[in-house]
This record gives C-alpha cells, structure tokens and sequence, in this order.
C-alpha cells in the first residue's frame, strides 16, 4: 500500500479521488495542429512525480491515450487532459508544469474549461497541501482562472461533493459554459459502504489476477465494446480504464475493497439518452451502502449538472 496511515492498528487507504479535467484551446482559434498526446510520456512521467503518482500500465486508440495510475487514472486525448488521484496525491500541484508543457509540446495557448471535483475526504488530516481542504484548493485554482467558481453540494459535516469550474462566459447565454464545442458528458457514480461478499473478488486471496476480477464482478459488461486495461494490487484493490473508438469514449472504476474504509468509483462518458439503466447495471454489481451520482452534459444535451445523494 503505497499511500496508507495506521490508525488504531488498521491501515487507511483514501479511497476518494481528486478529479481534474482541463480542456484547452488556442486564442486564434486555430487547434488544427494541437495535440495533448504530443506531449512526450517521459514529460508526463516527471509530472505524475508531483503529484506523487506513476504509471502501471497503458493503452491507447486513435482517441484517447489511457494510463492506469499507482493511484487511479490518466486520460489524455486530443484537447482533453484528465486526471483523477486518489490516496495522497497532490494533483493541483501539476498544475503549473502541465501548463508550461501544453504550450511548448502541445501548441495549445488557453484553458477553455476547468473541472476540478471531489467527494468530502474520510481522512482530510491525511492530505497535504493544498489538499487539505477544499478552500486551499480554490485559492491554489483561483490563482491560475480568474473567472473560476466554486461550489459545495451535500452536508458539510457529513457526505459532500466538491467542484470547481469557470463561470459561463460573460454576455453569451447560449452557451452554458466557455463552449466545449463537440457534445461531452460525464457520469460518475462514488460509492460507499459497499458489500463485502463483493469486494472479496478485489482481493487476491480471491481473485488470481485482474482478468479475474474484471469477469467475476461482472465490470467486463457493464459497458460492451470496451478495450479493457485492468490491474489488481497486492493484497488486494483495484483499477480499470475501458476504452473504445467511438468519439473518444472513456470508462474507469477503481476500488479499495479494504472493509473499514471500502470505496469503488464508476466514471464514463459514454452517450446515453437515458442514465437510468447504466445506473442501475453499477449499483447492482457493487452494492453500496450509499452512493453520490454527478452528471454533467454540456448544452447540446441541455443539462448541466444533476446530483443526486
Ligand atoms: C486500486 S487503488 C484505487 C483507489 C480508488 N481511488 C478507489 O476508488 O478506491 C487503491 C486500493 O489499492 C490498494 N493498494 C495496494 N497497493 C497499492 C499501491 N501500491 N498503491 C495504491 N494502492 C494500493 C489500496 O489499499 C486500496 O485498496
């Protein structure tokens, strides 16, 4: 366990990522020549050292470069950076350098939108700066936008969830925000308490390898046509990234199975007319205990953010 405190005599692992997701563009206008993938992965290497994360394991299409993270993911596609860490990561803290490499390898020259998220940590004494909490984050980002907004949705002394993202631009109420211009949408399902009968096939007195755990779970269809890149620690947790040709489409989940601090997190931009089902397929196959669900679209599906707790 790379990231993990004794508390009492149990180990703590915090399962709850930080999940950032910039999309970039140029001031003229012109991104014909632009690509984030251009960026050289011994460049992305030395940044994940800053956040104090590395590389597992990686595939590719012709979309999207997917990398399974020590801890969590990495998705880089052609104007679209993510990066979602979990343990005690200090993903903000790439931020800076991430810029300086976009410009230089990339030929991008300005953020369009910023998506900076998170559930209410378990552990927020384990984190270090500016991780600590939500409002050092904000005055980190609010030094990079100057536009940025922040919310907080859910109890503050209980379950919450945590974002930050640019205010609609200023004088255009046809765009909902800067004007992502192809259709996005983003489902994430964070879950809690989770079953432990379930989260057995995520250790590996149960499960021989990740191929394993990926079938006995029941993750290998909960999205058909995926690329499947997956990967069990020792002793046990979890990681996948799911890829597939179609516009740039994306699924990961990752799970910490450990009882006293269980946590599995779904996330995937795959289109749907309805969430209602891919929904019900995630919450069958982990069981939760509770669970926070966050969609965004942007306004070619007409809605912004809905939550539910
Ligand atoms: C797979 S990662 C996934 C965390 C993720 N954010 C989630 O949703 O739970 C964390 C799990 O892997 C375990 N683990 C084992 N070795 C690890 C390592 N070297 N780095 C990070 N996690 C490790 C942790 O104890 C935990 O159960």
């Amino acid at each position: 366990m790379a990231e993990s405190e004794s508390s009492g005599g149990v180990q703590f692992f915090e399962g709850v990522e930080k999940l950032l997701e910039i999309w970039f563009t140029r001031t003229d206008g012109n991104t014909k020549q632009c690509d984030l993938r251009s960026i050289p992965r011994q460049k992305l290497e030395s940044l994940l050292k800053i956040v104090r994360c590395e590389v597992i394991s990686f595939v590719r299409n012709d979309q999207v470069d997917a990398y399974v993270l020590s801890e969590s993911s990495m998705f880089v596609a052609r104007r679209r950076f993510i990066l979602k860490t979990c343990g005690t990561t200090t993903p903000l803290q790439c931020l800076k350098p991430l810029m300086l490499l976009v410009e230089q390898y990339a030929g991008f020259d300005e953020v369009e939108d910023v998506f900076y998220s998170r559930k209410n940590f378990k552990r927020p004494d384990l984190q270090m700066s500016p991780h600590q909490a939500f409002e050092q984050e904000v005055a980190l980002l609010d030094t990079f936008f100057k536009d940025g907004a922040a919310y907080c949705l859910g109890t503050l002394n209980h379950d919450c969830w945590y974002l930050y993202t640019l205010n609609p631009a200023e004088g255009d109420n046809k765009k909902w925000h800067r004007g992502i211009p192809e259709p996005d949408q983003t489902l994430e399902i964070l879950m809690s308490d989770l079953d432990p009968e379930v989260m057995s096939i995520f250790m590996r007195e149960e499960s021989s390898s990740a191929a394993e755990a990926t079938q006995k779970s029941g993750i290998e269809k909960l999205i058909p046509n995926m690329m499947i890149d997956d990967f069990l620690f020792e002793p046990c947790g979890y990681s996948m990234n799911g890829i597939s040709n179609k516009n740039g489409c994306y699924m990961t989940i990752h799970v910490t199975p450990e009882p006293d601090f269980s946590y599995v997190s779904f996330e995937s931009n795959v289109p749907q007319a309805s969430y209602k089902d891919m929904i019900s397929r995630v919450l069958e196959t982990f069981q939760p205990g509770k669970f926070v669900i966050t969609i965004f679209a942007n306004k070619v599906r007409g809605c912004r953010l809905l939550w539910v707790q």
